[in-house]
């Protein structure tokens, strides 16, 4: 691993921090998405608003900024597991703080929180398969001192008896590197403009993430509908497509009438973007 220069470092440290507090916010700007808040709207949200995503995830750059920190250049064992761990349940502290209770960015904590701490610990250069490798082992790590408290997700996990955004993480996010960040780079390359190419690589995720918000609110059916809908998009010809936005509005349409949200694919977004903006290309 390159030695930088303290100056060099901290200045990476920063910009690891700003880059995924970017992401977030590039993520709850990005419109139209199927029932999330977007620029038009709360979506199928009554207590989330745009205003709110975007103070969320400014209060979250400290966070990801003290996880670059602790992981610069070290290796994935317990005792950094358990850093980490406080550090995230730290951040959703002032998420919680910041947003008056609201959960905004549980799942984005997560995701985000390991890629960055990824990233530090190869000192601020991988590849994408290497910061989800990375990633991946912390999340597979015990931490002691996690509570062992109820979650909504972890609900949806066993009453339906599918991976969540755990086994995501530990699986070193398959829903990126196999369908995510191939999208966004075939959407690129065919001339779809960057909000198209966000959206499609949005669709290739929920083509078939277990996402527990949605199992949670709209139940096996409820997901389904919304897995087959985004497969209509694809199979349409993308969002830079007349009939692939058809195809999307009625995707929206269905998830607010189901009154639900992929919020975990969202934050799956985001995580993408922050691997396309940091890592070293290799395709
Ligand atoms: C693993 C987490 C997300 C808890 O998972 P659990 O399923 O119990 O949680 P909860 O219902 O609170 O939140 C789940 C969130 O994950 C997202 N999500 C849902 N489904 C999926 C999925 N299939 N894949 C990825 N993300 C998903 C959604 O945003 C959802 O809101 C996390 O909050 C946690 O354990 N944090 C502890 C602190 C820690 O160790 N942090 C380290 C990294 S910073
Ligand atoms: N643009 C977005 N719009 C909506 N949700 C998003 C967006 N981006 C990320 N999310 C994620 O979606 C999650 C919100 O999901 P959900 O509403 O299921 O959470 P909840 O408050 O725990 O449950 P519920 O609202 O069903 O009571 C957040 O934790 C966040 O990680």
């Amino acid at each position: 691993m390159k030695r930088l220069a303290p100056q060099a470092v901290e200045s990476r440290l920063h910009q690891l921090a700003q880059h995924a507090t970017d992401c977030l916010i590039e993520e709850v700007n990005l419109t139209p998405k199927p029932g999330l808040v977007d620029r038009r709207g709360s979506g199928a949200h009554q207590d989330l608003s745009l205003a709110l995503m975007e103070r969320s995830a400014r209060s979250l750059t400290p966070t990801f900024y003290a996880l670059a920190q602790q992981c610069w250049q070290r290796p994935a064992d317990i005792a950094l597991r358990e850093t980490v761990g406080r550090l995230g349940r730290e951040g959703e502290q002032q998420m919680m703080a910041a947003t008056d209770g609201v959960n905004t960015h549980r799942g984005a904590i997560w995701a985000l929180g390991l890629l960055v701490s990824a990233a530090a610990m190869q000192g601020g250069e991988a590849n994408s398969a290497q910061l989800c490798t990375r990633a991946a082992e912390l999340a597979c790590l015990p931490d002691r001192h996690a509570p062992k408290t109820f979650s909504k997700g972890l609900r949806a996990v066993h009453r339906f008896q599918v991976p969540g955004a755990r086994e995501e993480a530990q699986q070193g996010f398959p829903h990126i590197t196999q369908r995510a960040l191939p999208q966004l780079h075939r959407s690129r390359e065919a001339g779809a403009d960057e909000t198209e190419a966000r959206l499609d690589a949005l669709m290739a995720i929920l083509t078939s993430l277990s996402d527990t918000c949605v199992l949670n609110r709209a139940g096996m059916e409820g997901l389904l509908t919304l897995q087959r809908g985004a497969q209509a998009v694809l199979l349409a010809g993308g969002t830079s497509q007349a009939a692939g936005r058809q195809a999307l509005q009625q995707l929206d349409s269905a998830m607010l009438a189901l009154n639900a949200s992929p919020g975990g694919a969202a934050d799956l977004l985001a995580a993408t973007l922050f691997i396309d903006r940091v890592s070293i290309a290799t395709h």
